[in-house]
């Protein structure tokens, strides 16, 4: 029979100081079981504020990478570890000491003369690209940008098409329907307020969206509805930082009244460069063209002259929508490779 092996506890190292100090006599790095789990809310110049969860609800907590991360990236919707002073009291620092592993990865190349990919956001399962029906007019094309950076993200896109009170949706609508992306419309109301944003409140329950549109579609005006002490937590990392208003961060994250979800707003991001993309993590999205991507040559972008899916959609295989979902799905690809736009 085997002897019972005894796994190393690091509590056991720790607790006897060897005769230089306190530092474990192990080479084992340590393991740091003790570490309290949070979410990174935003990331301002290596300061990062971490969400922590409690007995009495959560707190916010300021913290630095600890060396032993090495270059890994850390970015806001990661799950972390926090070692240290964790109590999130006034000029207290924690510890980032380990990354949880990320479900979604949302990323971007920032434009076509940096070809440096960057992650954006991390566990994020929605995509909410925030469009102007009208003031400004709406951008079918940075909008097909954004669907391929959610598809190829794994997150599901959903349309949020602002301003119904200026511009009736329907034709902008059309453009859209082959594509079968979830849509909300909202419009300024009679009495100055916001109508369509209990739509958009269902939308987002229970999911981490990331909310992305260009200047002017109305989206601060969105978040503000539905986060309304949005500017308290965003006041929260100039305190930290003491760098005052005006922050480098590009995401942050929002958590929606009643712990229903979480939205991230991206205040910097203009556009998605896309140079980085699979157009195979694309065509997963149009589970009804997929099976007749089967007979298609090794490699093949689905794209070109021998893609087997022209063949297998003029012969019924998707239905009658198939030659406008197929479309759809080629304006989508080529969005990978146009230069981008914002
Ligand atoms: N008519 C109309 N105007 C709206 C609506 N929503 C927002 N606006 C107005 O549109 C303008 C831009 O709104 P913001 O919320 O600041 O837009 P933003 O997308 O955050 O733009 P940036 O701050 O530049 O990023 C403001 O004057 C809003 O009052 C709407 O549904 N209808
Ligand atoms: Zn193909």
């Amino acid at each position: 029979m085997a002897r019972p092996v005894r796994d190393y506890d690091e509590s056991d190292v720790r607790i006897r100081p060897n005769r230089r100090g306190s530092r474990p006599r192990t080479k084992e790095r340590p393991k740091h079981e003790d570490a309290v789990p949070g979410r990174v809310l935003a990331v301002d110049r290596g300061r990062y504020r971490v969400r922590v969860p409690g007995d009495h609800g959560h707190h916010e907590v300021s913290a630095m990478r600890a060396r032993e991360l090495g270059r890994k990236g850390i970015v806001v919707g990661d799950e972390v570890y926090l070692v240290g002073d964790t109590s999130g009291a006034e000029g207290t620092l924690a510890r980032i000491v380990r990354l949880g592993e990320r479900e979604t990865v949302l990323r971007r190349t920032a434009d076509d003369t940096d070809p440096v990919e960057r992650v954006l956001v991390a566990n994020a399962d929605q995509l909410v690209v925030v469009s102007a029906l009208a003031d400004p007019e709406p951008r079918p094309r940075l909008i097909d940008r954004c669907l391929v950076a959610a598809y190829d993200a794994g997150m599901e896109p959903l349309l949020v098409l602002t301003k119904a009170d200026l511009a009736d949706p329907g034709p902008f609508l059309a453009q859209y329907a082959p594509l079968s992306v979830p849509h909300v419309v909202t419009r300024r109301g009679a009495d100055g307020g916001l109508a369509g944003l209990e739509e958009v409140r269902a939308a987002l329950a229970g999911r981490v969206s990331v909310l992305v549109g260009h200047s002017g579609v109305g989206k601060s005006t969105l978040v503000n509805a539905l986060v309304p002490e949005a500017e308290r937590a965003t006041g929260v990392v100039n305190t930290v930082t003491g760098r005052g208003r005006h922050t480098s961060t590009s995401a942050v994250a929002l958590p929606l009244p009643g712990e229903d979800g979480w939205v991230v707003d991206t205040p910097g991001v203009r556009s998605f460069g896309l140079a980085h993309v699979d157009p195979t993590r694309i065509v997963h999205h149009f589970p009804d063209l997929e099976p007749g991507t089967a007979e298609c040559p090794r490699g093949c972008t689905h794209d070109e002259e021998e893609c087997a899916l022209d063949a297998w959609v003029a012969g019924g295989g998707a239905g009658p929508a198939g030659p406008s979902r197929l479309e759809s799905l080629r304006r989508l690809l080529r969005t990978r490779t146009a230069a981008s736009e914002d």
